[in-house]
């Protein structure tokens, strides 16, 4: 995983490793899934595989929800789900609001993935007059005037930025005195906020240049050892494990 400055203690106040509760959105996706299978067990293996996780790694981080599974059977599926989410703060309501409502804004408005994870926006803010009042995803897109109102009248604590990079750490400052204490950030910029605020990064270009580089690798090695003759099993099998990180999973989303 990339490292970068975290505003964190590596261990949470009650104990669960960092590397752990980055891990907690890969089971819960996977158990989701079989949840909506109506699959009432799971072993760790499976979960495991589902999640793109090591198993040993699986029922070490579940030990720290104090979940040990049944031997034979497995752990119970919507327990699970359920323990997780209430783990992740995803049992409670977190209005956010997206700022800059361009391209990509307009596309996370209307990205159902939000509200079902009980991310709800309550808010689309652009500083075009010309977008104000304009609906995008059924909602009206609000000045940037109005932000610290919309931030007090909804009890917002993540804002998710999509401006351009030159306006990101401008609207990151108003967002965070406004009393946002969570930012999600798309602008290709690095942004500097104050203890006690955490960022994370999505940038989908780095991860075009990290696969552009094991394509590049790939290529090479096929050169190298027999004009492309390698059995393809055998190579991916090589790759995917140089992707793994020391957590077992290749996360999209980085620390800033
Ligand atoms: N992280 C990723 O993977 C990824 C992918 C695509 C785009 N991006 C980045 O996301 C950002 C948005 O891209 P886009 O294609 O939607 O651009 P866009 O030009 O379509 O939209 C930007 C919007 O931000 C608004 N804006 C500008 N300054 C503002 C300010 N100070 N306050 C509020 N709103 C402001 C503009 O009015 C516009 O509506 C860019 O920084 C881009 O590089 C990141």
């Amino acid at each position: 995983m990339a490292t970068g400055r975290t505003h964190r203690p590596a261990t949470r106040s009650r104990g669960i490793p960092e590397a752990t509760v980055a891990r907690l959105p890969l089971y819960l996706r996977a158990l989701t899934a079989l949840s909506e299978r109506s699959v009432p067990t799971v072993s760790s293996e499976e979960l495991a595989a589902a999640a793109g996780v090591n198993s040993a790694k699986l029922r070490k981080d579940f030990s720290y929800l104090g979940s040990y599974g049944t031997r034979g059977v497995g752990y119970d599926v919507e327990y699970l789900v359920y323990q997780i989410s209430r783990e992740l703060g995803l049992t409670q309501d977190w209005p956010v609001v997206i700022v800059g409502i361009g391209n990509l804004g307009a596309a996370l408005a209307n990205y159902g993935g939000f509200a079902s994870r009980g991310f709800r926006v309550a808010a689309l803010i652009d500083a075009d007059p010309a977008m104000a009042g304009k609906p995008v995803a059924g909602i009206a897109v609000q000045h940037t005037d109005e932000l610290e109102q919309i931030i007090a009248d909804n009890g917002v604590s993540i804002g998710v930025i999509a401006t351009p990079a030159g306006a990101a750490q401008q609207v990151c400052d108003r967002l965070v005195a406004a009393g946002v204490t969570s930012i999600l950030n798309f602008a290709p910029t690095v942004l500097t906020v104050p203890d006690g605020v955490d960022v994370r990064k999505v940038d989908l270009s780095i991860e075009l240049q990290i696969l552009a580089f094991h394509e590049q690798r790939k290529a090479g090695e096929d050169a190298a050892h027999d004009g492309g003759r390698t059995a393809p099993a055998v190579r991916a099998a090589t790759v995917a494990a140089d992707r793994k990180g020391p957590d077992g999973d290749v996360p999209a989303v980085m620390p800033a």
